[in-house]
């Protein structure tokens, strides 16, 4: 059976009678051997502030014991009967999503944080996660959204002058599940074989994995509206910018003195740092709920409505396709991600699901009108159908790994979107081009409509 070859122990293992992992040996934790690891235990958190740590101290340890230290054992189920076994962390209990890799080699906490994986487990391909702890600074929003986190190898240390927790710690706040010692490699090569699959994470001795099966099979991502569960529930302005080291485009650069652009942002779970990165072009940003009627929003009389990222199946939210229906033609208009999506769907295009979707900081992306290419950061597991798209829509970036649609131009209605991160942080900066573009065409009518 392909489980018994590729996991550590399937189904045919686990009904033989042998429902716990193995002990795990030390090193499979901290990769190095117990002699050469400098883990303590049970010291408290030294990282006190930013400021006094930035020199003093670089090392935060965990106020947890050593992950193999009494950690519960964990067990992921796949669909397809697949059971892995491996150490808990973060919260207890069971949960169910669906299982996507994420190839980035860095940025944990900002995936963890990102709106756009509610109802999905995130396989990290990285194999040592948890070294940098969980800072304040990195957010992408005000919590964990995804359903569960899969790691190889759990820092034991947490190496960090700005962090003040540990990852562990973090999850258990959060209530968030983790499974640590498990082959995120063979997992990971599952998937591109069949395709993403749910899964379940579970603490709980007493749910047998053919249960867990058959829960897995029971859930799914699609036709759901996740946006409901991860939009605000009432309009606010954003007033912060990015920092000094993301300066390096000219556009954001001159906008001293220049009277703020007025953007109407919908949020369907909207990043943190898209919102700084509107700031720093010089926009003054009003965040609406994504059902938020268009009206309301054309009566705001903004310069530029925005689209954002968000979680979930882009078909499963026809109020928010309507509502861009409405302000397409009488506002320019930018999308990202989700907000990519909705506005292919309002311009009469379908959207369908990826195989295993994109998920990673090294994308390559052509720009149709100039062959320029860009490495984008990547989240996102549909896609607009480009074969549905009317021929007024030009497809202005082309994922160069499989030749699905990363962004649109519709000049007629001053509309452009984008399948990809451009704010991505971290993450390449070649996408924040695309903030200029739109930033331009804002300008531009915002100065005609002055004339
Ligand atoms: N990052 C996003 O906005 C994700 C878009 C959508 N939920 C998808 O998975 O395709």
């Amino acid at each position: 059976m392909a489980a018994a070859i590729c996991c550590p122990s399937g189904l045919a293992a686990a009904s033989s009678g042998r429902q716990q992992p193995s002990p795990l040996r030390p090193s499979s934790f901290c990769g190095s051997s117990v002699a050469s690891c400098s883990y303590r235990p049970q010291l408290s958190l030294r990282c006190q502030s930013r400021r006094q740590s930035r020199h003093a101290q670089s090392v935060v340890y965990a106020s947890i014991k050593a992950p193999w230290e009494g950690a519960p054992p964990a067990r992921l189920v796949l669909e397809d009967g697949s059971v892995w076994h491996g150490t808990a962390f973060g919260h207890t209990g069971t949960e169910v999503g669906e299982v996507v890799f994420n190839t980035s080699l860095t940025g944990y906490q900002e995936i963890l944080t990102d709106p756009s994986y509610k109802g999905q487990f995130v396989c990290f391909t990285y194999p040592h996660i948890g070294n940098v702890g969980i800072n304040p600074e990195d957010m992408e929003s005000e919590k964990v959204h995804l359903g569960g986190v899969i790691v190889r190898d759990l820092s034991c240390k947490v190496s960090n002058y700005r962090a003040n927790i540990t990852l562990d710690e973090y999850l258990k706040q959060q209530k968030v599940m983790g499974i640590a010692g498990v082959d995120t490699r063979a997992i990971t090569r599952r998937l591109r074989v069949t395709g993403c699959l749910n899964g379940a994470i579970c603490t709980d001795p007493s749910v047998s994995d053919e249960e867990l099966v058959a829960r897995t099979k029971s859930w799914t991502i699609v036709g759901k509206d996740l946006i409901k569960e991860v939009t605000c529930t009432e309009p606010y302005e954003w007033a912060d910018p990015t920092g000094e080291e993301w300066e390096f485009a000219e556009q954001a650069k001159s906008r001293n003195g220049a009277p703020p652009l007025r953007v109407v942002a919908y949020d369907y779970g909207i990043k943190h740092n898209i919102l700084r990165r509107l700031t720093s072009f010089g926009c003054k940003v009003t965040v609406v709920p994504a059902d938020f009627p268009a009206e309301k929003v054309l009566d705001m009389n903004p310069d530029g409505v925005f689209f954002s990222n968000g979680p979930g199946d882009p078909s499963a939210v026809p109020y928010a396709v309507e509502n861009a229906k409405k302000i397409l033609g009488k506002k320019p208009v930018f999308g990202i991600c989700m907000g990519h999506q909705v506005l292919g769907q309002a311009f009469g295009g379908k959207t369908f699901k990826l195989k295993f979707g994109h998920h990673g900081g090294n994308h390559p992306l052509r720009h149709t009108p100039t062959g320029r290419i860009e490495i984008s950061s990547q989240n996102h597991n549909f896609a607009v159908d480009t074969a549905t798209l009317p021929p007024e829509v030009e497809v202005s970036l082309i994922n160069l790994n499989d030749g699905t649609c990363a962004g649109m131009y519709h000049p007629g209605l001053r509309a452009m979107t984008v399948q990809s991160h451009p704010e991505a942080s971290p993450g390449p900066h070649d996408s924040d081009v695309a903030f200029t573009e739109w930033i331009e065409m804002v300008k531009a009518e915002a100065a005609a409509s002055k004339a």
